[in-house]
């Protein structure tokens, strides 16, 4: 694309979609549409940053390697990741919440639409002031600007907040975001690093994806879109309605007295935990899928295969009734199977999640998406593999990104040496991107910790020696405490440029 100097598009809608980092993405809606919607003048701050990443995702790509996003939610990690050589960040919307969350609600989805736009703002603002102070810092060498990934969770509401939350993200200078296919609000945690989440539809993960989508065209930008599925670690879903997600709705196979127990904490949640896990409810009533009902309701592999045939593209609804006629016209009894009965207390369906799962909704939103992620706390490569290979074989070159999410060691089943070959190990896979949006608070935190322990115990001296030197001397680079003197040279050059005021007019003419 072709920027104006301001930084604004001159293309048309159609201009813009048919152009060439744009022409892969299948749109539901027409150039017409957009520019009907299209504001005068779109501001596209991110432009420069988004065809950056772009630019770097693509090498990768090409040399199937990959490239870590660490977090970094605040300007002076931000600077430090920089300054210690990597080429993007990420803007967690767990560590903002984290931070800005009173009361029960951290990592929730629960927090305003522009929480995370706002603080990309700041980060590309100070990234920005950062680029002109090292102008001023003499033998210093210019550091780049780079860019910024953000979460934005599962849009927050229904399509207008999708389009509100993306417009903020541009404004604010985005390179690229997450969106996903969760209900807010219903992600579970438990003791033992195990996540439990409730998923929308898929229809409704579309629908969010194209919102996004169309604001990002009428903003003529080239932020890459990444779909996230979090249903690898779901448990429900909300409607069952669309037919995408038919093979992974469960049904009670054994007619129950009372309905399902409420949706709690993850082990409890799962539908198919044993009976010690959870209520008893769950064992007893031997939830599984339509098609495995059916599949055990006739030793008949004829009948079974008509049911496939007639079934595909139906829903459970739809589907169920095409099993009950079937089964009816062969004289067998009536088939015992009902999500209904499986539903919570909120109304939330039974739901097989994993890698299945994830493969399909992956599959089913590429063609909107730049980027796909199926987001998991399992880091486990037999998985990343199957992801991979199933995606690639329909969409061989649509990026792939991966999460490492982990605080803890312990938690992880890889050996010492396959963690060290992660980075290569995913790029060969086509894995372009992996996010460690733990880095950002951990090293905050433990950098602060190891400094404040030092001079509250050794006074400035050890502060000189134990932070400030150690810090300039491993950066090569100002020190970052510098304010006055450095941030000072800026303010300087300001005032030399405006005068004293009282000599009259010494300075160029326009031209001249
Ligand atoms: C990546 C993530 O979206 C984030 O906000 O950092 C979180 C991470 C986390 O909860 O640790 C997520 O995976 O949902
Ligand atoms: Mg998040």
């Amino acid at each position: 694309m072709t920027l104006q100097a301001n930084g604004y598009s001159a293309q048309t809608a159609a201009e813009f979609i048919s152009s060439a980092t744009q022409a892969d993405i299948q749109r539901p809606y027409t150039a017409a549409q957009v520019e009907r919607l299209t504001p005068t003048l779109a501001p596209t701050p991110s432009n420069k940053m988004a065809l950056s990443l772009r630019a770097m995702l693509g090498a990768h790509r090409q040399a199937f390697s990959s490239t870590q996003a660490l977090g970094a939610a605040d300007a002076v990690t931000l600077d430090a990741v920089t300054k210690a050589g990597g080429e993007v960040a990420y803007v967690s919307g767990a560590a903002l919440s984290f931070a800005d969350t009173r009361d029960p609600g951290a990592d929730l989805s629960d927090y305003p639409y522009d929480t995370v736009a706002r603080r990309v703002a700041q980060l590309t603002a100070s990234q920005a002031h950062a680029a002109v102070l090292n102008r001023h810092l003499p033998g210093f060498e210019h550091r780049p600007q780079i860019p910024l990934i953000a979460d934005a969770d599962s849009g927050f509401g229904l399509f207008s907040t999708v389009m509100k939350a993306t417009r903020g993200l541009v404004d604010g200078g985005v390179a690229g975001f997450h969106l996903d296919d969760l209900l807010p609000g219903s992600k579970r945690f438990d003791h033992a690093g195990g996540r439990g989440a409730v998923v929308v539809p898929f229809a409704e993960y579309s629908q969010r994806l194209s919102a996004a989508k169309l604001q990002l065209d009428m903003m003529r930008s080239e932020a890459v879109l990444i779909g996230r599925t979090d249903v690898m670690d779901a448990t429900h879903i909300t409607s069952s309605v669309d037919p995408v997600d038919r093979p992974f709705i469960l049904g009670a196979s054994v007619r129950m007295p009372a309905s399902y127990a409420a949706f709690t904490s993850p082990s409890e949640a799962r539908p198919e935990a044993s009976a010690a896990d959870g209520p008893g409810w769950i064992a007893e009533a031997r939830l599984c899928t339509l098609d495995e009902a059916f599949a055990r309701a006739t030793p008949d592999a004829r009948l079974r295969s008509v049911f496939t045939v007639n079934s595909i593209g139906l829903n459970v609804a739809d589907a169920k009734r095409v099993a009950d006629d079937l089964l009816a016209g062969a004289g067998l009894p009536r088939l015992e199977w009902d999500p209904e009965a499986a539903r919570t207390t909120q109304g939330w369906y039974a739901y097989r999640g994993g890698i299945d799962a994830a493969i399909v909704r992956s599959v089913h939103a590429a063609p909107l998406v730049d980027m796909l992620w199926a987001c998991t706390f399992q880091l486990d490569l037999t998985l990343a593999r199957r992801y991979a290979s199933a995606v690639k074989e329909k969409f061989p070159l649509k990026w792939l990104m991966f999460n490492t999410s982990h605080a803890r060691r312990a938690h992880v089943a890889l050996s010492d040496d396959e963690l060290a070959a992660l980075p290569q190990t995913l790029g060969e896979l086509g894995y372009v991107l992996t996010l460690v949006p733990q880095f950002g608070q951990a090293a905050h935190a433990y950098g602060a910790f190891l400094g404040a322990k030092a001079t509250l115990r050794g006074g400035v001296g050890a502060l000189f020696d134990s932070v400030l030197g150690p810090y300039a001397a491993a950066t090569a680079a100002p020190l970052a405490s510098d304010w006055y003197g450095d941030m000072g040279r800026v303010a300087d050059a300001a005032m030399d440029a405006v005068g004293s005021g009282r000599a009259g007019w010494t300075g160029t003419r326009g031209g001249c």
